[in-house]
């Protein structure tokens, strides 16, 4: 896809501010070494498949070790189990493994040219960690977020005190991985006011490299993906709470009657309610749209840290 049809592709308004400034060009073939932040459900799949299919080194940062030990043994047992289904060799599995580090220190991305952030969706932590990211990673590497909701504009804002300084913040962009990684071919590239065509340009070939299908969004709440998927959970999780149908029954009529792998309230436990939540808040609270008030059972299942899948229990057992 060229730029001009990136472009054209973004709202008209969106067309109309943006400058599109520019950055040296880095091509997804320069790409050696990638970092990835968060060794989480999303983290851990981007790795993973940023070292099967680019075949690029890849950095895992995670704050936590007991995160970081998780992620990777769980790395090794998808590579075996790909093995085992003669998926790919013993070989490609062991150098896909090799390509594969770990570190709870995010000074390690001091060499990277390309970095994905997948930390969990709490503002803050994302703006500090892309601020650290603009002092650490290299002038020329791009900055990617996995966000779910929160504004490319406003993360790339926070990767400086002026804003007429664009040389970090042009170079941040949104690469928005579908859920698990090694499966879902779909990501959202979303730019923000600030990202560089260069920088759009890159992210969608590299995810092209991991071999993904791209589609390219504007900077408005929730992109394309989450626009459209949250607010059906949502009504899922309302239709539960006031009594409209039970989990079998809301769960059932989706998935047998719209042909999908699973019903919304399955798929909101495969999420993450925490990370369902944090959108809806976003969606509401930016567009100050009534229609995106977070359901109060989501709100009170999060709070009793019945999280969904990663958790042991959400709106099922696991
Ligand atoms: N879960 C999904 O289906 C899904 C889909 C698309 C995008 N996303 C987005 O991807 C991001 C990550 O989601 P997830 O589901 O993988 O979350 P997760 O909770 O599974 O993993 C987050 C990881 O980040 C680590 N972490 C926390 N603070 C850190 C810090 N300061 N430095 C380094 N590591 C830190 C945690 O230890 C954890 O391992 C979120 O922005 C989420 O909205 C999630």
């Amino acid at each position: 896809m060229t730029v001009s049809m990136i472009r054209q592709q973004l709202p008209r308004t969106l067309r109309q501010v943006r400058t599109f400034s520019t950055t040296p060009r880095q091509h997804a073939a320069e790409v050696k070494r990638l970092g990835v932040i968060g060794a989480g459900q999303m983290g851990l799949g981007i790795a993973l498949v940023a070292a099967q299919r680019a075949q690029v080194q890849v950095s895992l940062i995670d704050a936590s070790e007991k995160s970081l030990a998780k992620g990777i043994a769980f790395a090794e047992k998808l590579l075996a189990k790909d093995v085992s289904k003669s998926r790919i060799t013993q070989e490609q599995a062991d150098q896909a493994r090799s390509l594969l580090s770990a570190s709870t220190k995010i000074e390690d991305l001091s060499s990277v040219d390309f970095v994905i952030e997948a930390v969990p969706e709490i503002p803050q932590l994302k703006f500090d960690i892309f601020k650290q990211l603009a002092e650490i990673c290299p002038k020329h590497a791009i900055l990617a977020t996995n966000t779910s909701s929160i504004s490319i504009t406003k993360i790339a804002a926070a990767t400086t005190s002026d804003p007429t300084d664009t040389s970090a913040s042009s170079r941040v962009v949104s690469t928005h991985f579908m859920n698990p990684v090694p499966v879902q071919k779909g990501v959202e590239i979303i730019s923000g006011l600030q990202t560089s065509k260069e920088t759009l340009e890159t992210a969608v070939e590299f995810c092209k490299k991991m071999g993904k299908i791209t589609s390219v969004s504007a900077d408005s709440p929730g992109f394309l993906a989450n626009r459209i998927l949250m607010p059906y959970i949502n009504e899922a999780v309302i239709c539960l709470e006031t009594g409209v149908g039970d989990r079998d029954s809301i769960d059932a009529i989706m998935k047998n009657g719209t042909n999908v792998p699973m019903g919304p309230l399955q798929l909101a436990d495969f999420i993450g309610l925490d990370t369902c939540l944090a959108i809806m808040k976003v969606l509401h609270e930016e567009t100050g749209d009534s229609k995106y008030r977070p359901s109060v059972l989501l709100g009170k299942m999060v709070d009793a840290g019945w999280l969904g899948k990663k958790s042991g229990k959400g709106f099922y057992d696991y």
